[in-house]
């Protein structure tokens, strides 16, 4: 995505708006608002491969998700994202201040993400956008990444090793995941990919923690080899379907919004046009 300032208009703000955190914060206490955000292709692809920055979102969906960056506390991504696409992970609405910038979260087990060579990190230096937290279960990360990246107002977060260890590799659990954000004072979550992040949300029970669903869909099959939203389906699992969808044309592109939480249907019957 260019550099230059976007722009997104009051009537497309006004249809999302039930899909959005309240912009007061709910309860102290709560797992932060945490809406699941991405771009697709036709054929349920969000690159053309796991290492390949793939852009699917044309001008106007491409505003809504600075829009939606304006609108959450945090933005959520995978060290594969981070190391595939070097994002700058910041807002750039016109008139947008540092304060309303989000806080780059980035979920990064082992440390494999060289932080202090980052585009997010240099934003952040230069007052264009926050530096990241960092969740890895690593205790030790390199002295001169932490250093550069404390020094610009960053952490790392350091999740328990018990729980996390599987086959293969480190997992934490969303519900800790989302935990830990919350205790540092994150309400609200965009959580933006990639792949294997998007799957492992979308299975109960995790699937209880997404408080709304905003997805781009771009008019483009990406073809076979692409990094996929799909799923595992677990033995007798029923059929994941969103709640109360709204589609919305935007540009060449249409905008999906919905929920998969129980709790949040009879809000947004209430609350959608
Ligand atoms: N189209 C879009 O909207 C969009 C959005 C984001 C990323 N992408 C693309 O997706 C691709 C990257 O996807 P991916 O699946 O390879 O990487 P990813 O960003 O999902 O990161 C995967 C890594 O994150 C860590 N991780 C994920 N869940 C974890 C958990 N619960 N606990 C601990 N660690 C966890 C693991 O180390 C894992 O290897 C890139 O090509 C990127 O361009 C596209
Ligand atoms: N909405 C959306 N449409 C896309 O076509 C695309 N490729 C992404 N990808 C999301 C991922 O998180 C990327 O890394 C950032 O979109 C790049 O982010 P920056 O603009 O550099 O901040 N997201």
């Amino acid at each position: 995505m260019g550099s230059s300032a976007l722009v997104f208009s009051p009537y497309d703000r006004e249809v999302l708006e039930p899909y959005l955190p309240p912009r007061t914060p709910a309860n102290h206490g709560s797992l932060p608002f945490s809406t699941l955000t991405f771009a697709t292709s036709l054929d349920s692809a969000i690159s053309l491969s796991p290492g390949v920055q793939t852009i699917l979102s044309g001008p106007e969906s491409k505003a809504m998700t600075h829009y939606l960056r304006s609108r959450h506390e945090a933005i959520l991504v995978g060290v594969g994202t981070v190391m595939a696409d070097d994002p700058s992970l910041n807002c750039r609405l016109e008139g947008i201040t540092l304060e309303q910038q989000p806080r780059p979260v980035v979920i990064d087990p082992v440390v494999r993400w060289d932080v202090a060579k980052s585009k997010c990190l240099s934003l952040a230096q230069q007052g264009k956008g926050k530096a990241p937290y960092i969740v890895c279960i690593q205790s030790n990360p390199p002295f001169g990444q932490r250093k550069a990246l404390e020094a610009a107002g960053g952490k790392y977060i350091y999740m328990g090793f018990e729980d996390a260890m599987t086959d293969d590799g480190f997992r934490f659990g969303w519900n800790s995941i989302l935990t830990a954000l919350r205790d540092e004072g994150l309400h609200s979550l965009m959580i933006e990919g990639g792949g294997s992040i998007i799957n492992s949300l979308l299975v109960p029970p995790e699937v209880e923690l997404i408080s709304s669903v905003i997805l781009t869909i771009a008019p483009t099959w990406l073809g076979q080899g692409g990094v996929t939203i799909s799923p595992e389906r677990k033995e007798k699992q029923k059929q994941l379907r969103l709640q109360h969808p709204k589609w919305h044309p935007l540009g060449e592109d249409i905008i999906l919004c919905g929920t998969l939480r129980a709790d949040r249907g009879n809000w947004l019957q209430q609350h959608s046009k």
